[in-house]
C-alpha cells in the first residue's frame, strides 16, 4: 500500500498519514458560499483536494473514503444578494449550486460523497450552540450568541498566533455585548424580512462557523482525518470551527490533519470578489478554454504554493493534452504508474506526477501515460470532447497577415492589412501586432467558418 504523506498545518509537518479508520477514511472540506458563479480561485482548492479524494479512493479503495463538502445556504452576502435583484434566497442559491455543479463538473472533478446545505443541519447548529452555552463556552447578549474565545486554551494553534496578535491584525467587528473583541457570533436574531428560524434565543440564524461545525460533527462524527479549505480560511473561519468543534465534544480531537492551498493570484494579490480582480470558470469555458486545460494548468503547481493563471500555460497545456489525447487513443489503460502514484503520494505533488507523464510519453509507454491519466483526473472520455475536432491553426493567416503587413509598410498601402484585420476581428479573432510579429487568438465569440475567404 502506497504510504501517505500530507502537510499538516496544525504540526506544520510532513506527516505519514494512517487513517483513524482504514474503512472509512473522512474528509471535509469547506465549500462555496452560493450566491454567485465560482471565479478561477475558487476551483482551485476544488481541483487539490479532487486529487486528494482521487489518491484516497486509491489506496484505500473508492467504498471506504467519504468526501463531505458544504454549500454555505445562509449568508448575509446572499441576503444581500436576494434584495439586492429583489428575488427569492431559495432561487437564487438552487440556481448558484447548478452552476457551481456545471463549471466544476466541467474541470473533471468528483462530486463529494456528500454536499450538505447548511440550512439543512439548523437543528444540530442550535443543539451545538446549546451544549457550548452548556458549558460555559458560550453566552447569550442581545439576542446574540458568542462564542468566549478565552475559554479555550487552544484558540491560535492553528494560525500560530496569540490572541493579542489576532486582535491586532484582524478587522474583528467591535460589539459592546462582546465580552471580547476576538469572541465571535454563533448565533444572531434576525428581523421579519431575514432567513430566520425559531431557537432557545429567539428567531434568528447561525453564524458562518458554526454551520461547518455542526455539518463535519453530523456527516463524519466528533472525529475524522482530514479537513481542508484555502489558506485564507486558516483564520478566523477554522481556528472558530476548532475551538467549537473541540469545546463541544472535549477529548475528540475534530479534524486530524489540516490542509490548506495557496491562493490563485493575479499580479501578486489573491484573486477575490471583494477586490474585484477575478474572473470566473464559467467566463474561461465560454471563452473556449477547455475544462481539462484548467485542469491541467492547476496540477502543473504545487498546492502549496501560490500560482498565477497566464494564457501562455493555458496555450501550452491544451498542446500537450492534445497530443497526449492523439497517442492515448484507443489505448487500453494499464496500471497507474508507480513513479506517477509516488508523486501524488508525497504531499500531492501533481507538478511531479506530470513530469512523470512527460516521461512516459517520451518513452511511448501509453498505456502507462492512460492510467496516469485518469488517475489524475485527465484524458477522459467524460472531460475530453473539446479536442475531437481538428486544432485550429491559424499560423498561415499569421504568416499571411505579417507578410502583408511588411509590404504595406515599403508601399504605404494598408488596405489589405486592414482588410484582413476586419474579417480576423469578425470571425471572432482578436488581432496582435507588436515588433515582435502577428498573434491570432481566438475570442470568446470565434467562428471559425468565418475564416473562410480571409486568406487570398
Ligand atoms: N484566490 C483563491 N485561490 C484559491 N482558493 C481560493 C481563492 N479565493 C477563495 N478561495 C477558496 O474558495 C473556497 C470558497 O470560498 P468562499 O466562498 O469564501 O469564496 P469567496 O467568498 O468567493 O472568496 P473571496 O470573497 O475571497 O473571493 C474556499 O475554500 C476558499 O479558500
Ligand atoms: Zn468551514
Amino acid at each position: 500500500m502506497a504510504e501517505i504523506r500530507l502537510t499538516n498545518t496544525l504540526t506544520r509537518t510532513k506527516e505519514v498519514f494512517t487513517p483513524i479508520d482504514p474503512k472509512n477514511v473522512r474528509m471535509y472540506v469547506c465549500g462555496p458560499t452560493v450566491y454567485d458563479r465560482a471565479h478561477l480561485g475558487n476551483a482551485r482548492p476544488v481541483v487539490v483536494f479532487d486529487v486528494l479524494y482521487r489518491l484516497l479512493r486509491h489506496v484505500h479503495g473508492a467504498e471506504h473514503v467519504t468526501y463531505v463538502r458544504n454549500f454555505t445556504d445562509v449568508d448575509d452576502k446572499i441576503n444581500a444578494r436576494a434584495a439586492r435583484d429583489g428575488r427569492d434566497i431559495r432561487a437564487i442559491t438552487d440556481e448558484t449550486i447548478g452552476w457551481y455543479h456545471e463549471d466544476m463538473d466541467a474541470l473533471g472533478t468528483l462530486r463529494p460523497d456528500v454536499e450538505p446545505r447548511a440550512t439543512e443541519h439548523i437543528g444540530q447548529m442550535i443543539a451545538m450552540i446549546e451544549g457550548l452555552v452548556a458549558a460555559g463556552h458560550a453566552y447569550e447578549a442581545e439576542g446574540h450568541v458568542l462564542f468566549a474565545v478565552e475559554s479555550y486554551a487552544g484558540y491560535g494553534r492553528l494560525s500560530g498566533r496569540s490572541v493579542e496578535d489576532m486582535i491586532a491584525g484582524a478587522r474583528v467587528e467591535v460589539a459592546p455585548y462582546k465580552r471580547n473583541p476576538m469572541d465571535f457570533v454563533l448565533w444572531k436574531p434576525s428581523t421579519e424580512d431575514l432567513p430566520g428560524w425559531e431557537s432557545p434565543w429567539g428567531r434568528g440564524r447561525p453564524g458562518w462557523h458554526i454551520e461547518c461545525s455542526a455539518m463535519a460533527k453530523e456527516l463524519l462524527g466528533e472525529s475524522f482525518d482530514i479537513h481542508g479549505g484555502g489558506n485564507d480560511l486558516m483564520f478566523p473561519h477554522h481556528e472558530n470551527e476548532i475551538a467549537q468543534s473541540c469545546c463541544a465534544a472535549p477529548g475528540a480531537g475534530f479534524a486530524r490533519v489540516w490542509l490548506h492551498n495557496e491562493m490563485l493570484q493575479v499580479e501578486g494579490k489573491k484573486m477575490s470578489k471583494s477586490l474585484g480582480n477575478f474572473f470566473t470558470v464559467r467566463d474561461l469555458l465560454d471563452r473556449g478554454v477547455p475544462g481539462e486545460v484548467i485542469r491541467f494548468v492547476f496540477l502543473g503547481t504545487h498546492y502549496r504554493k501560490p500560482m498565477d493563471w497566464t494564457e501562455r500555460k493555458a496555450g501550452e497545456a491544451e498542446a500537450v493534452l492534445r497530443k497526449w489525447r492523439g497517442m492515448v487513443s484507443g489505448v487500453e489503460a494499464g496500471a497507474v504508474p508507480e513513479a506517477v502514484l509516488a508523486a501524488v503520494a508525497d504531499d500531492l505533488n501533481t507538478a511531479g506526477a506530470v513530469a512523470e507523464m512527460h516521461r512516459l510519453a517520451a518513452e511511448g509507454d501509453v498505456a502507462g501515460l492512460k492510467a496516469a491519466g485518469a488517475f489524475l483526473g485527465l484524458l477522459t472520455e467524460e472531460i475530453g470532447a473539446w479536442a475531437e475536432g481538428p486544432a485550429v491553426d491559424l499560423s498561415g493567416l499569421e504568416a499571411e497577415l505579417a507578410a502583408a503587413r511588411e509590404a504595406a509598410m515599403a508601399s504605404k498601402d494598408f488596405s489589405r492589412v486592414d482588410e484582413m484585420k476586419a474579417a480576423l476581428v469578425a470571425a471572432g479573432v482578436e488581432v496582435r501586432m507588436s515588433k515582435a510579429g502577428v498573434e491570432l487568438i481566438p475570442g470568446p465569440g470565434f467562428d471559425p467558418a468565418k475564416l473562410e475567404g480571409v486568406s487570398e
